[in-house]
């Protein structure tokens, strides 16, 4: 660090800068009292960020200086590590006497991947990643704030997806791999890079097993000598580094394999919009858990559906149990509402970051765990939950140690239960016996001088004092010594009174640090059960999410789907879960889903805009991942073979940002769908090829279509949405493939959409008609009709590659004189206001003049 010359040194400024250099990369948090002060260039940087001001240490400003107070760091820290920045938290670590210099020692680095703030949030997520070949990838992710370790390794695109779900806040690599060489999807996280010795399966097992206490990783279901162990090494390390050791929640290793969960690659994660996106959500629709820990899981449920029919079902028994008994479910909802985030408030207490909340957070839950095990017995939830009971002796114990309620900060005294600590007891009641010993005293002191106006008092800079007014000074006994002269009186000490004195203050000292010994005795034995207090919390979150899914089930008339092991998928009445939740006043039309793993096995769904084709695309995918999952679905009927993965190439999805056009990233992930998909795979292809000429986009999904009927050697299902209404002639030529078309009603108004997919192909496109009802001028829909009929009239594409020619392509003019009339014709000159008739009149001169114009008629 360089510093401004002419700065005058300090010894708390040279103890400043002595940690600093410490910890070059970090911004140096001081602990100076109340505040956390920054210095120099930490100072301008931390006040820009956080909007505080920027003051200086001493007059001639040379010194830049920032602060924040103590008490409310989480906030400002939040906003630093969202920046990118990592804050160095140096304490004072001894007590201030007021003479020698603060011991000051830095206890933790709070960084975007370990940081986690007090209030609920989404932070605290570490992932490490080694780049085994073009292939494939290890990695590790940690969730800081519940403890979870995770490790595989995995094909690159099922880790792709995993990281992204995850969203570390941080990501690790070895100094081998450069930035530049990570796949795109990394790339915007922040990366961190490692020495690769951190990454040594080898090393890292050893110490791992330490860590553990294990003989083997193998204990936890990974391989020996496998780079995933290297990766959980290096993301563990990283926290222990960061935190200096306090990693006690981290408690095993659980393995990531590969095929484990249906895959939803990034894409899809996006254009579902499963768990984020600008409206609600299949997570939004989902979630009616009661707390933070069933949040997450729900989460984690969605993102990863299962592949397991067994596990499936075990999930599926949970919520019909829980949809067929509304009173269990009820009180079950009750007291999960009741129960606290424990697996963070476990994390924050073993990372030196917890509070008194945290532990009777603890309490408070392990008093109700046994409440919710009783609902849970005898039930197929049964299979959710640990017959573990041995929290009990620490679920009394914290009930008997701390007060009903405590306060944030432990310095703040009342966090120990009176009764549960006899020494601590005996120095509250000399403490609170104070003020009856001091007016005992004044009274005899009164007696004792003659004075009945005799006052007690106590300030900062004598202690307490007696004042006697100045017309009683001729009575003050020898042993009273003068302190302070007033206006009218006159203030003396005694020797009773500083022993007094001395008392209260030792009270008040040792009642502090008996209360800060006995919290942490409490602390550490609350964290040789942190493994125990995590499968409470996992218990918990299970049942709340599972309550979760029979409460919307229960309340949107969901069913349980039948899943085998079949290729078929069908699905009778099916419903959009987001749009049905969403729109309540717009009745949802339900649809059919029925595909076979053969002669109907891909859809080709043709209809006009705004009919419904997404809609039904996105329901088809939704629906699935929400029963592999284990969820009921919006249906009336459903049996479905397990999928593998749900491809999705839907919508505009502009990557502009990393070089890519609309039409490049569609694609992209075409190309990625057509090289993987499998038998069990369900394919979601939404206007495939409308981003680039008629010609070219039409060939394009002619030819996919193709490739995924007969060429691809796998027999995937596919729904199809497509404008080019040529490619209904595929049913003629592709045995897997089906034309199915949204249902619309021609009125003498003009179109009505029905939202009903019926089998067999649309007549016709009706775009025009659509144009019609977003309120397209009628001169620019005249004109439409005439070029739609020139097309038509035009050869009639082949597949063989009829292309049009140059000849036969129409010119295109400005708005016809033909228009003008019409639009004319159009008006009804009783129903205009003289406001929009000049206004109309203006408009048509105008048109007038530029068709005279472009036909040099001037
Ligand atoms: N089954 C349905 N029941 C009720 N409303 C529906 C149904 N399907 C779709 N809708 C409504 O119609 C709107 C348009 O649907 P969608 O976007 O799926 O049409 P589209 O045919 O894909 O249109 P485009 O071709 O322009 O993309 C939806 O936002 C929804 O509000």
């Amino acid at each position: 660090m360089i510093l401004p010359p002419n700065v005058k040194m300090t010894p708390m400024l040279s103890q400043y800068v002595e940690w600093k250099k410490k910890y070059p990369d970090c911004l140096l948090f001081f602990r100076m009292g109340d505040f956390y002060e920054m210095f120099f260039e930490d100072a301008q940087k931390a006040s820009e960020i956080l909007d505080i001001a920027l003051t200086s240490r001493d007059p001639s400003k040379s010194i830049p200086m920032a602060g924040v107070p103590f008490h409310a760091v989480d906030n400002y820290l939040g906003k630093l590590v969202k920046a990118g920045y990592k804050v160095a938290i140096c304490e004072q670590v001894s007590v201030p006497d007021g003479k020698s210099l603060v011991d000051r020692r830095v206890i933790r680095i709070v960084t975007p991947g370990t940081y986690v703030p007090e209030e609920a949030g989404e932070e605290g997520r570490l992932a490490s990643i080694n780049l085994l070949n073009d292939d494939t990838i290890a990695l590790a992710m940690l969730s800081v704030n519940t403890g979870c370790l995770e490790a595989g390794v995995l094909k690159k695109e099922e880790a792709l997806s995993l990281i992204t779900g995850f969203n570390p806040g941080e990501v690790l690599i070895p100094d081998t791999i450069k930035r530049e060489d990570l796949p795109v999807e990394l790339q915007n996280f922040f990366i961190l890079q490692r020495t690769k010795e951190q990454f040594t399966p080898d090393g890292a097992a050893r110490w791992l097993c330490k860590i553990f206490n294990v003989p083997a990783l193998s204990v936890f279901g990974l391989e020996e000598g496998a780079f995933d162990t290297g990766c959980a090494g290096a993301v563990l390390h990283y926290l222990e580094e960061t935190q200096f050791g306090a990693i006690q929640h981290v408690t095993r290793i659980y393995p990531l394999r590969e095929k484990h969960f249906l895959h939803l690659d990034v894409a899809s994660q996006q254009n579902l919009e499963l768990v984020s996106g600008d409206g609600p959500t299949l997570y939004s629709v989902l979630n009616k858990c009661k707390n933070p820990m069933g949040r997450r899981l729900l989460r984690e449920w969605i993102l990863r559906p299962l592949l397991d029919q067994d596990a499936i079902n075990k999930r599926q028994n949970g919520v019909e149990f829980l949809v067929q008994d509304p009173v269990v479910r009820q009180k079950l909802q009750n007291l999960l509402g009741e129960c606290r985030d424990i697996e963070r408030a476990s994390s924050r207490l073993s990372l030196g970051t917890g509070n008194p909340r945290d532990l009777a957070a603890i309490r408070d839950t392990l008093l109700l765990i046994p409440l919710v095990y009783g609902y849970c017995k005898s039930s197929p939830l049964e299979k959710f939950i640990s017959s573990d009971n041995s929290l009990e002796t620490l679920s009394t114990l914290l009930a008997s140690a701390l007060c009903d309620e405590v306060p944030r900060h432990l310095h703040n005294g009342d966090v120990i239960r009176t009764g549960f600590n006899s020494e601590l007891d005996s120095w509250r009641e000399l403490r609170e016996h104070g003020d009856q010993w001091l007016d005992q005293y004044l009274e005899k002191e009164k007696a004792k001088t003659d004075i009945p106006k005799l006052k007690v008092g106590s300030n900062k800079i004598f202690g307490y004092y007696l004042e006697i007014s100045k017309g009683n000074l001729d009575k003050v006994p020898e042993n009273y010594i003068r302190k302070q002269t007033l206006v009218s009186a006159e203030r003396f000490i005694t020797p009773e009174l500083k022993e007094f004195e001395e008392k209260m203050a030792a009270s008040e000292q040792e009642i502090a640090s008996l209360e800060s010994k006995i919290y942490a005795d409490l602390v550490q034995h609350t964290l040789e059960h942190v493994q125990k207090i995590q499968d409470g919390a996992a218990m918990l979150s299970c049942i709340d999410v599972l309550a979760s899914l029979a409460q919307v089930a229960w309340e949107r008339n969901y069913i349980r789907p039948q899943i085998n092991n079949g290729l078929n998928l069908k699905i009778e009445g099916g419903r959009h879960p987001v749009i049905e939740a969403t729109f309540l006043d717009l009745p949802f039309v339900p649809n059919d889903i029925v595909l076979d793993g053969d002669e109907e096995r891909i859809a080709l769904i043709t209809g006009p805009n705004m009919a419904g084709k997404s809609t039904y695309l996105r329901m088809a995918a939704l629906l699935v991942i929400m029963a592999q999952m284990g969820a009921f679905i919006p249906a009336a009927e459903a049996s479905m073979g397990l999928m593998d993965r749900v491809f999705t190439r839907i919508g505009a999805r502009d990557e502009l940002s990393r070089g890519n056009s609309t039409f490049m990233v569609e694609m992209i992930e075409t190309a990625n769908i057509l090289h993987n998909v499998t038998d069990r795979s369900i394919v979601v292809l939404d206007e495939i090829g409308r981003g680039t000429s008629t010609y070219d986009g039409m060939s394009i999904a002619w030819a996919v279509l193709e490739y995924l009927d007969h060429g691809c050697g796998s027999k995937p299902k596919v729904l199809f949405a497509t404008h080019y209404h040529e490619l209904v002639a595929l049913e003629d030529h592709l045995n897997g493939l089906k034309n199915l078309s949204m249902a619309v009603h021609e009125g003498e108004r003009g179109i009505s959409f029905l939202y009903k997919v019926v089998d067999g192909p649309a007549d016709r496109s009706y775009g025009i008609e659509v144009a019609r009802l977003a309120g397209i001028p009628p001169a620019v829909l005249k004109r439409a009709f005439h070029l739609l009929e020139t097309f038509e009239r035009a050869d009639e594409v082949k597949p063989s590659g009829g292309v049009m020619e140059t000849s036969q392509q129409i010119q295109l003019f400005p708005v016809s004189s033909q228009a003008i009339i019409e639009e004319l014709a159009a008006i009804d000159p009783n129903k205009m206001t003289p406001f929009r008739a000049l206004e109309m009149m203006y408009k048509i001169t105008d048109q007038c003049r530029e068709e005279l114009q472009s036909h040099g008629n001037t």
